[in-house]
């Protein structure tokens, strides 16, 4: 994919302040609560909205507290055609990430992202070049994925070629990432497990730069010229999708 493309692509047509949220979120005791966590690998996770499998959901009722900060984000975007019905909450410490993966066929192609805590930055690169590095069919190397934990099992294939149509996004604390069309469909998505993050490749740079030399600025370190952002805490996500498909009993699948 040409550079045009890329600068064409709607991935970040709604990032806004949601510290409302935040307040809600961090002050909610299911957040808190050891029971309700998943531990993969590299993460923590919460499945919310119920199962998903790949010909649709199996459906458990959003909790108010969740419910309404999906409203809002479909109120807010107008760009899902009825209510989110899933949410993942991950949680990462400053050393981890997600692999590079693509979200699964079972969700309508748009993913609200809402950042809290530590930032991060999450990296989209053309999945189209795995399948031409590699000499496979793109779908076959690529982690696609209907609950982000089989994305743990995939292999990591970033390092074997060239990244220059790589674009990173900052996940600032408060902000909502909104991805869609050839983000969604064209771009696997990750966050390196590691906590220092370049910044170079930032589209949205001016996000700490605003805030440079001021109290609560980013920790942001410059080796040989390159800045990169010094993950120091918990960064917690969550990931608001809408599965189309909704099965009221697994038998009917
Ligand atoms: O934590 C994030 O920002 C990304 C999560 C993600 O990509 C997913 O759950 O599919
Ligand atoms: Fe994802």
């Amino acid at each position: 994919m040409h550079n045009t493309s890329l600068l064409s692509l709607p991935i970040f047509s709604s990032i806004y302040d949601v510290q409302e949220v935040q307040l809600i979120l961090l002050n909610n005791p299911a957040l808190a609560m050891a029971g309700q966590w998943k531990s993969l690998k590299n993460r923590r996770l919460q499945n919310w909205g119920g199962v998903v499998h790949e010909k649709g959901l199996l459906p458990q009722p959003l909790p108010p507290w969740l419910t309404k900060i999906t409203q809002m984000i479909c109120e807010e975007t107008g760009l899902f055609p009825s209510p989110i019905n899933h949410v993942l909450i991950n949680e990462y410490l400053p050393h981890q990430g997600i692999m590079p993966h693509q979200d699964g066929p079972a969700y309508f192609p748009v993913v609200a992202i809402l950042s809290l805590g530590s930032p991060a930055v999450m990296k989209f690169s053309p999945h189209s070049r795995f399948g031409e590095y590699n000499g496979m069919a793109t779908n076959s190397t690529t982690a696609v994925h209907d609950t982000s934990e089989n994305a743990e099992s995939a292999e990591n294939k970033t390092g074997l070629c060239s990244d220059e149509h790589d674009v990173s996004v900052l996940l600032m604390p408060c902000s909502l990432l909104i991805f869609k069309d050839e983000a969604y469909s064209d771009y696997l998505h990750g966050i390196e497990d590691s906590n220092v993050h370049q910044l170079d490749k930032v589209v949205n740079a001016f996000e700490w730069q605003k805030q440079e030399g001021q109290e609560g600025a980013l920790d942001v370190a410059c080796t040989d010229g390159i800045k990169s952002l010094k993950r120091t805490s918990t960064r917690v996500s969550l990931t608001c999708r809408l599965v189309s498909k909704v099965h009221k009993n697994l038998f009917k699948f």
